[in-house]
């Protein structure tokens, strides 16, 4: 489904990535570890498309993103791809309903369709009675989940997260842990997932390190 090819980028004079390789499956779940610095951000930012590589190419679904100009690449992104960080970034002033609902609406989607699926994937992530709370009337494992149902709303193919459980107790980050399979069980959702846990690493289909800018 993805073909990430001798992707290079560099910041100034630092070279963060020195020719990363990658193919991923449809369906599977990736987890990518290494030290601090290694380069795993930049990496799930860049397929994510929310940063650009210096040279190299990715192809999703047989088709280069690279080329992507900034509308089609925003498109491309809000269809097809959904981010969970480490922390939520959820907006402050919206509902949790109204944040899930959001990139939805974003993708002119219809309002009402758009309320009734970020309801149920609230409602699946155990939210129900949470749905007119704002962020800071959520506990962290409430949060997250939030953050994770907006990651969904737009159906998206590939999920990309960062740390996702980094703030987590380990209570909370095992229950989001298991959330991830449980939704790949029932999608076929692909997931890149960059994390410290080495728990979350272990339970992936496959563990990438990266060390120095490459994958090893
Ligand atoms: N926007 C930027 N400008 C300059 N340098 C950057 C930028 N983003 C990242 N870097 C540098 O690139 C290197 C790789 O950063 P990156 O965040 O990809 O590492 P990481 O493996 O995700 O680390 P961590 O596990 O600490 O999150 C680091 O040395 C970082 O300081």
């Amino acid at each position: 489904m993805i073909e990430v090819k001798n992707i290079r980028k560099n910041f100034d004079d630092l070279e963060v990535l020195k020719g990363v390789n990658l193919m991923i499956q449809k369906g599977e779940i990736v987890s990518i570890v290494g030290a601090s610095g290694a380069g795993k951000t930049t990496l799930l930012q860049i397929l994510g498309t929310l940063d650009k590589a210096d040279s190299g190419d990715i192809l999703f679904e047989g088709t280069s993103i690279m080329k992507l100009r900034k509308k089609a690449l925003s498109e491309f992104r809000n269809d097809n791809i959904g981010f969970v960080f480490q922390f939520h970034h959820l907006l402050p002033e919206f509902t949790a309903l109204e944040n899930v609902v959001l990139p939805a609406l974003i993708g002119n989607k219809n309002k009402k369709e758009a309320e009734k699926r970020a309801k149920d994937l609230l409602g699946q992530l155990g939210l129900s009675e949470r749905l007119n709370h704002k962020p800071a009337q959520l506990s962290g494992g409430e949060q997250q989940r939030t953050s994770v149902a907006r990651a969904l709303i737009n159906n998206p193919k590939l999920i990309l997260a960062d740390e996702p459980s980094g703030n987590l107790d380990s209570e909370n980050a095992d229950e989001l842990h298991e959330l991830f399979f449980k939704l790949r069980e029932e999608t076929n959702q692909t997931f890149v997932i960059v994390t410290h846990n080495e728990d979350l690493a272990d339970m992936a289909d496959r563990k990438i390190l990266m060390k120095d800018g490459v994958t090893i």
